[in-house]
């Protein structure tokens, strides 16, 4: 290719792309121009009917490039080129396509968006089936300047004189270094992806595929596609992208926004609900307890909770009315909790509780109490008794306060009778009882306390809760508040709102392992949403992938669903995933395995830290591979392993390398590293409970390299490779 021939096809796209922001220039000023003016147009000659219809037009024909103007703003703030695509049709008709649609003053496309139908061939055309498309070209742009070109001819036939640059799109992308965040692939989107993307919005939408098949971009390219052609129903309803974890929620963080969508929600599966309950940080259980408390189990344990009377519950409630004590004992009291607890939440049955304490008391009065029963309900209700015992006995109770409870390893135990076992009563009480803290709950946690929101009910409103029995504080002036007024100035509340917030679409990305407990919690923000749901068995940290397939299948009950299977890994190449493979099948012989699209002739290297010296080897493989990869390099290491491993990488004397992240292989999921070093394979399967799976996910990280550190010389796992 002779670089004059390149250098004229770049001119040739650079006028184009001049023409289009020249475009949003002026729109953006003819816009602002109308908002400047619109007073006058549209107030001080209201009599003037040709003045408002001046000003009318003037917007119509802006406003499409305006609003494309608005949208620009957010993709100049990433970065990311506009114009990505050029079509050359059969009939001479050349097309553009980007990120947003442009049209010029006389309404003529000057780019297409990616998502509209008439730029379906960008992504579909092939030379089998060429959309009457003759050649596709990929622009690589940086801001509004082109800088690279590749191109594809689909119909040779009638090619004609037009010029073929580049090597392919796709290639290029993906041999490119990885920086610390995902980007969008718009410009490369295959074919199979582009069914699951423009796939219909109604019901659940399964994406499948083995790592690294572009799932996740997928669905993010989904998103943006879903509020592109009912942008009414999602912007307004809200969409939600539920992914594994903090780090994992960075990493995908820019995808929407290069694609000129900022309306989503985007939140990890231990933030989810963050709208109901406090919740400050994502640390993890250990594999036992996260397990006992991601089981559908809980479900009876807290049940159970939410039954139990609170501490100290007064046994039995005296009031005297006109000298006569009325009594209600414990069996009475008991029944009547149960009846109030069966029609309504505990947070919101205090005042229905109250109305039973005194139809019970009523039916107890002695003949000769002479008063109606508004009197008596009101004399009752006024003595310092009723109210005292009302508060002890039916407490409005937090979340948080509920399943901190679960410390008491006696109340705990009795809680679990012929649910959990003895010891997974006692290890799950123990996770409550070594919390640093108030706000410390794991991930697990938060489905758990989500359930209890549920149970419970919201509490009232903070002042509300702050009512106290007592108007002033100095206990010498004991000024009551009646309970009557109590209830008289509650607010209303509807017994049947929901404090969740919903959306009108939720995508779950990594949903293997999504607990069942989760996916209730996550049934709670979606009641009337549309799903997208995506994720590879194979990759499941759960011990028992059939568990929570069966709670998605419970999820969809009788919806429609549409099912597509991702076939081709873009992320790693054939060796470092011939070997990923290899272990994977011994553990789940039903792994849905992709073919890799590339390879790069270097086979991983498999090296043993014989001397137990951790730290040495550690930083020599991870010198290695800082050298042989340009962008970024993860360390893979056990839990337990975690800290000596980046101690090993900081006590150097040096700064570590913002390119090198030390993580777990539950942290790792859904990420990728060009170069990738995984210490201590077995301890990998032995702390998860997803086991050889876990250590799948790990091997299955690189871009390019991949080196596995072994710690004894005789490892397990190696037996998976002959
Ligand atoms: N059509 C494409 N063009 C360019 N890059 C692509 C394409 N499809 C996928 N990729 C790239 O392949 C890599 C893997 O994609 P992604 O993380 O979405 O896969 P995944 O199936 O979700 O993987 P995992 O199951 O391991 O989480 C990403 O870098 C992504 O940008």
């Amino acid at each position: 290719m002779k670089q004059s021939t390149l250098e004229h096809e770049l001119a040739i796209e650079q006028a184009h792309v001049d023409l289009v922001y020249a475009r949003l220039d002026e729109a953006t000023r003819s816009a602002q121009q109308v908002a400047n003016e619109g007073a006058k147009l549209y107030h001080s000659e209201r009599d003037s009917f040709v003045r408002e219809e001046d000003g009318t037009g003037l917007f119509e024909r802006d406003v499409f490039a305006y609003q494309a103007a608005k949208r620009l703003a957010v993709l100049d703030a990433e970065h990311e080129g506009l114009v990505f695509g050029r079509l050359d049709r059969t009939d001479g008709e050349i097309r553009y396509v980007g990120r947003i649609g442009v049209r010029d003053a006389e309404y003529e496309p000057l780019v297409i968006d990616w998502r509209a139908p008439a730029a379906e061939p960008f992504y579909r055309a092939t030379p089998a089936n060429p959309m009457q498309v003759v050649r596709r070209r990929v622009l690589r742009c940086s801001g509004d300047r082109v800088i690279g070109i590749e191109d594809d001819l689909l119909d040779d036939g009638s090619a004609a004189d037009l010029v073929v640059v580049g090597e392919g799109a796709l290639m290029a992308a993906l041999s490119r270094a990885r920086g610390p965040q995902m980007r969008d692939i718009v410009a490369t989107i295959q074919a199979e992806q582009d069914d699951a993307i423009r796939a219909p919005w109604q019901g659940f939408t399964l994406i499948s595929g083995g790592p690294g098949t572009g799932k996740t971009v997928v669905a993010l390219h989904r998103a943006a596609f879903l509020l592109y052609t009912h942008r009414r129903r999602f912007e307004n309803g809200g969409v939600l992208v539920v992914g594994p974890s903090q780090v994992f929620m960075n990493y995908i963080e820019r995808v929407l926004p290069s694609l000129g969508e900022d309306a989503v929600t985007l939140r990890s599966v231990g933030t989810v609900a963050s709208d109901v309950v406090d919740l400050r940080g994502e640390r993890t259980d250990d594999a036992t307890v996260a397990t006992i408390k991601g089981s559908l189990r809980m479900v009876a344990v807290l049940k159970r909770l939410v039954n139990e009377p609170w501490q100290d519950v007064p046994l039995e409630l005296f009031v005297s009315v006109q000298g006569h004590v009325l009594r209600l004992g414990a069996g009475e009291l008991a029944r009547i909790r149960t009846d109030v607890l069966a029609h309504n939440k505990l947070n919101a049955g205090r005042e229905a509780a109250e109305r039973a304490l005194l139809n019970a008391l009523w039916r107890k009065r002695p003949v000769e109490l002479d008063l109606e029963r508004d009197d008596f309900d009101e004399r009752v209700a006024d003595t310092a008794q009723f109210a005292v015992f009302a508060n002890a006995w039916w407490p409005r109770v937090s979340a948080a306060d509920a399943l901190a409870r679960l410390a008491s390893p006696t109340l705990a135990a009795r809680l679990s009778e012929h649910v959990l076992s003895a010891d997974e009563a006692e290890q799950l009480s123990a996770s409550y009882r070594n919390r640093r803290g108030a706000h410390d709950w794991t991930i697990a946690d938060a489905a758990l306390l989500d359930e209890l929101v549920h149970r419970l009910g919201p509490l009232p409103e903070p002042e509300e809760r702050e009512v106290s029995l007592f108007l002033d504080d100095d206990a010498s002036v004991s000024e009551l508040v009646t309970t009557m007024e109590r209830l008289e100035t509650k607010r209303e509340v509807d017994p049947f709102a929901t404090p969740h917030q919903t959306y009108a679409h939720i995508l779950v990305d990594e949903a293997q392992d999504i607990t069942p407990m989760q996916w209730r919690m996550l049934r709670r923000r979606g009641s009337s949403a549309s799903w997208t749901v995506v994720g590879d068995p194979a990759q499941s940290s759960w011990p028992d992938p059939r568990e929570t397939d069966r709670a998605l299948r419970e999820l969809i009950g009788t919806a429609p669903v549409r099912r597509f299977r991702m076939s081709t890994n873009y992320r790693s190449p054939a060796e470092v995933f011939d070997l990923a493979a290899k272990v994977v099948v011994h553990a789940y012989p039903d792994a849905d395995l992709p073919v890799a699209v590339r390879s790069t002739g270097v086979l991983p290297e498999l090296r043993t830290a014989l001397d137990g010296d951790l730290a040495t080897d550690v930083r020599s493989g991870v010198a290695d591979l800082l050298a042989a990869v340009e962008g970024t390099v993860g360390v893979v290491a056990p839990p337990s392993l975690l800290a000596s491993v980046a101690q090993a990488l900081d006590e150097t004397g040096e700064d570590r390398d913002p390119r090198v992240l030390v993580v777990t292989a539950l942290q790792a999921k859904g990420l990728e590293y060009d170069g990738v070093l995984v210490v201590d394979p077995d301890a990998i399967v032995a702390e998860s409970a997803g086991g050889l799976r876990s250590l799948y996910v790990a091997l299955t990280r690189p871009t390019q390299r991949l080196i596995t550190l072994d710690l004894g010389r005789d490892p397990a796992w190696r037996k998976n490779l002959v």
